[in-house]
């Protein structure tokens, strides 16, 4: 497999993955047609922030399977194109957070104390010590905008130096919150009581220039730190506060476009301190995102559970081993039961009973749609199947039951166009043996494999032996078969195994004899 990688990531995570055979390229600071030119053979992709990774890049690169994010904000990545695609889009929302904590405390620090000014006066030779009155933190107010994993470790670390903690944040619980020490208060009074104002949310259309002017009078003073994303901060609004003395100044290390133009507003003032996005920027830190990434990497390639999987279903890990075969067997219902089906479907129902309705099964329902929707010849996979479902108006519905008749476990897909429905159960005998075991009612024992033949006949003498006729006759082998029946002289269902699928022209003989009432090829992989 071919992984591209777009921005500098940690050697640890390359490594990994040329140690598991593949095939690593680095094409840095690419855009636009080089971009997609080196992305179309491309099975995963690597960025960080720097890689716009728009529908485009989907388009072009037909391969691929991930997109990993060696971070954690997102907000680079079409994600809804990446699920219209069917790929994957996985960050690593733990290895970072640490780094940017410090980097927002350090910044502060920075900000507070002048001390990059300070510096860069003293390396010029100038002994400028009555120039800088600082501000300490303890004593002050803390106001976090955004308590997720990084605001929560800012606010804990700037505690324990003193400070008092206010958090807006309408996504988090008050426990949680008053478990670090903060007090969640609406917007508004987090500005106004704020000394020190730090900015962690990610950048949405809800919190793009979530802090502009307004609110940054109602601050009236102190310091604002951004070390989340520029854009959730105006621009132009802080250069134009710090500036005028509204603020006593600030610290920004994001920037709405990175890299960030010398004409940027923010760079022209003096009380603001600036870096170039280094939040995340330590060794130990980009090794864990790089190496989490190549795992997740690995594991879509193996088509395991992607931990951090943004857009597909997941699935606890050591939950994985004993739902994994009935992935492929939910998948091999559905497939049975469309090809059998054969009209529009409008609803798609998939029922788990016995050991199974125990287990988390998104994953296992995603891969039965994706067998459902396969033979329609709909580009489908785990990860858009939902989707999919939803924007074709297909009702997608989940039963279980813990009760079963007489198998462990049993997998029921049944499509339906609102009138007329098919039902297909599958289970897997000694845990791992798939079978289907009830085709639109009639109890069958089919091994699914490869090429198959249900066909519905009238339960009369020499219908098997017609059929065995027509097919030899055709020079198409017969590898299994198993008959079923309702009643005696009335309908039945027969499933062959066929190493060759059935032509049109050898159905309509079939279907020529009044015995037989439905004759569908089944093609499943596994040839
Ligand atoms: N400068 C750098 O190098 C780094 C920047 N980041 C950025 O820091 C930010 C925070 O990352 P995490 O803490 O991991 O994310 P997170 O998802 O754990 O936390 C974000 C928090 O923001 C809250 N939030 C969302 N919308 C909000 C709104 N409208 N108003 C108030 N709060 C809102 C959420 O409820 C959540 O608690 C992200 O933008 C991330 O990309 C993260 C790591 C390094
Ligand atoms: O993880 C994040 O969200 C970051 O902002 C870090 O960005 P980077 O990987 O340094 O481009």
């Amino acid at each position: 497999m071919k992984i591209l990688v777009t921005d500098p990531v940690a050697d640890a995570g390359i490594a990994r993955l040329r140690d598991a055979g593949h095939e690593v390229e680095t094409a840095y600071e690419v855009a636009d047609e080089e971009l997609l030119a080196a992305v179309a053979d491309a099975n995963a992709l690597i960025v960080r922030s720097g890689t716009e990774v728009t529908e485009a890049v989907f388009e072009a690169a037909e391969d691929l399977v991930i997109v990993g994010r060696a971070g954690i904000g997102v907000d680079n990545i079409d994600i809804d194109a990446a699920t219209d695609h069917g790929v994957i889009v996985a960050n690593a929302p733990e290895g970072n957070v640490r780094a940017a904590a410090e980097h927002s405390v350090a910044m502060a620090f920075a900000a507070a104390r002048s001390i990059p000014q300070a510096h860069a006066r003293l390396k010029a030779g100038e002994w400028a010590k009555g120039d800088y009155l600082g501000t300490e933190v303890n004593g002050k107010t803390l106001g976090v905008v955004g308590l997720g994993r990084v605001g929560q470790e800012v606010a804990k670390r700037l505690g324990s130096l003193g400070m008092d903690i206010v958090a807006f944040d309408p996504y988090i619980g008050e426990e949680r919150a008053e478990q670090i020490g903060a007090e969640l208060v609406d917007l508004e009074d987090c500005l106004a009581r704020a000394d020190f104002l730090t900015v962690h949310t990610p950048l949405t259309p809800e919190t793009e220039n979530m802090i502009a002017e307004d609110e940054l009078a109602t601050m009236g003073g102190g310091y604002l730190i951004n070390c989340a994303r520029g854009g959730v901060v105006d621009e132009d609004a802080l250069a134009g506060a710090v500036e005028s003395g509204t603020l006593d100044g600030a610290a920004v290390d994001v920037f709405a476009d990175e890299p960030v133009a010398p004409d940027n507003p923010l760079l022209a003032v003096e009380d603001i301190v600036v870096t170039p996005h280094l939040g995340a920027s330590t060794e130990a830190a980009q090794e864990y995102v790089a190496t989490s990434i190549a795992d997740q990497i690995l594991a879509a390639f193996a088509d395991e559970p992607v931990v951090n999987a943004l857009n597909a279903p997941s699935v606890d890990k050591s939950a994985f081993p004993r739902i994994r075969p009935y992935i492929d067997l939910a998948e091999t219902a559905g497939k049975v039961a469309a090809q059998v089906f054969d009209d529009r479907v409008s609803e798609v129902t998939v029922s788990y009973e016995g050991d199974i309705a125990e287990e988390d099964v998104d994953l296992v329902t995603a891969s039965a749609l994706k067998g459902v929707f396969e033979p329609l010849e709909w580009q489908v996979n785990a990860v858009n199947a939902q989707k999919i479902a939803e924007e074709r108006g297909i009702d997608v519905t989940e039963r279980k039951s813990r009760q079963t008749e007489d198998f462990q476990s049993l997998i029921t897909v049944t499509v339906s166009d609102g009138e007329e429905s098919v039902g297909v159960c599958g289970t897997l005998f000694a845990g791992d043996d798939p079978r289907i075991v009830r085709i639109d009612g009639f109890r069958v024992d089919a091994i699914p494999h490869g090429q198959m033949l249900v066909a519905r006949n009238y339960d009369r003498p020499g219908v098997i032996g017609f059929i065995g006729t027509v097919l030899g006759d055709n020079d198409i082998n017969i590898a299994g078969m198993f008959n079923a029946r309702e009643t005696r002289g009335g309908e039945a269902l027969t499933v062959y195994n066929l190493d060759q699928p059935v032509s049109d022209e050898v159905r309509a003989t079939l279907l020529a004899d009044e015995r037989l009432i439905d004759v569908k090829n089944i093609t499943l992989n596994g040839e």
